[in-house]
Order: C-alpha cells, then structure tokens, then sequence
C-alpha cells in the first residue's frame, strides 16, 4: 500500500527546516550506498551524526509520534532515524530497492526495513524532475508532494528519483519495521480501523463499534510480533 499523509510537518516547521538545511554541510551520498545504490546514487547527504539531522530527525519523529493516521497505517514497532538528502544540477537516484536491514546508528539494534518513507521539504513548483517513482503491482506511481507532506510505501518496492533539472529538492527520508511484517495485514488492520473511526464519527452509539474494535484488536494480537 502507498499512501500519502498530508501535513506530517506544519509550514512553519517545513520554514524552519528549510532554513537550516540550505545552510548544512552535505556530503555526497554514495558514501551510504550499497554496492547496487553506488552506480544510481547521485545526490547528496546530512551525515548521520551531524547534530542538525539529529534535531530535525527528532522533530519529525515527535511529529509522528502523534499522528494518527501515521500510527494507524505504519504499527511502528522501530523507526530509523530519519536521514536528509539534496537533489540538484541533475542529482537523481536511479531504480533500487532498499536494504532489509539497517543498523540503528550507534547501537547493536537492527530495524527491518519494513515501510520505507520520503518526507517533502522543497514545494513543488521551486524544482523540475524529482519525482519518486514507486514500481508495485498495481504499476509505476510518480510522487512529487507538497511541502510537509510524506509518502509512505512498502519496503519492497523498486524505486527511483527522476533527475532535478531545475532548483533543489530537500527531503527527509526513513524507515519503519511495523509491528505487523505482512503487507496485507498491514493494509486489512489500516483499513478496518479508517472503517471504525468513521463509525465512531457516524453512529457513535452502535454497538457494532464495540464488537469492530475486538476484532480489530484480536487481529492485532495474532499478527504482530514485538
Ligand atoms: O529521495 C527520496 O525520495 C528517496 C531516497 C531513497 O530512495 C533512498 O535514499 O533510499
Ligand atoms: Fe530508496
């Protein structure tokens, strides 16, 4: 499932970073790329311990944190860090599928790339190119979002960035391992739960909401591994 969450960030927090990341150190970012990535990869990036990565990785996790529909569509049992990355003078990233394993910075932790996730910082109209275009089973979608907003697709996906012929293209990047690994699962909890909340909002007093909510719930329990 691909599925698009308007306003992760305010405009003002979208400001802000904008602000500080036309002002950080980039490095080139074959220096994180796999064997595979080296030969697509040509844009560049936050390092992973630069204090302002950190600070607005943090920003964004918090504002995640309290997002329902982040919540409801990932089950986040682990998210990475986010990283930044930069795109211009034709940067792109050619067709890849990203890593399955991914080490928390620092730490003996492994997070399984489960959801992979792009958070546009730049609005659309200040670049040409820079579409993320996702290959699924349903076919090739090419995703190019205003400021604030965040895409989220399956792990499994084959990806790429199309070349940024004009202006730059800021985004944040990362990764979730969900509490629900299978796809369909994720997708069958994410849409009964959009059900009982638009229940919640329509029929308040059914008792069917009380019976959809169990349901929801013992699915969970079966399916998610902590
Ligand atoms: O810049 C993007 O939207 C995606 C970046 C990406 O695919 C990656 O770093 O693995
Ligand atoms: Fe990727």
């Amino acid at each position: 499932m691909m599925l698009t969450l308007p306003d992760a960030l305010t405009a003002d927090q979208v400001a802000q970073f904008r602000h500080a990341l036309e002002r950080a150190t980039w490095q080139d970012g074959r220096a994180t790329a796999g064997h595979v990535a080296l030969e697509a990869k040509r844009n560049e990036q936050l390092a992973a311990n630069d204090p302002l990565a950190v600070q607005l990785g943090n920003a964004i996790l918090d504002a995640l944190g309290g997002n329902p529909l982040f919540i409801s569509a990932t089950l986040p049992l682990k998210v990475l860090p986010p990283s930044f990355n930069r795109y211009a003078g034709g940067g792109t990233y050619g067709n890849h599928v990203d890593n399955a394993i991914r080490a928390l910075p620092g730490s003996a932790h492994r997070v399984r790339t489960d959801i992979s996730a792009t958070l546009f910082l730049t609005p659309p109209e200040d670049y040409d190119g820079g579409e993320l275009v996702i290959e699924d089973t349903y076919g090739s979608h090419a995703v190019k979002l205003p400021a604030g907003h965040l895409v989220l697709y399956p792990g499994t996906s084959v990806h790429r960035v199309t070349p940024v012929t004009r202006g730059v293209r800021l985004a944040a990047f990362f990764w979730v391992q969900s509490l629900v690994r299978d796809q369909t699962q994720r997708e069958t909890l994410y849409r009964l739960d959009t059900a009982i909340q638009q229940l919640t909002r329509e029929a308040p007093q059914s008792s069917a909401l009380v019976e959809l909510t169990g349901v929801y719930h013992n699915l969970l329990r079966q399916w998610s591994h902590t």
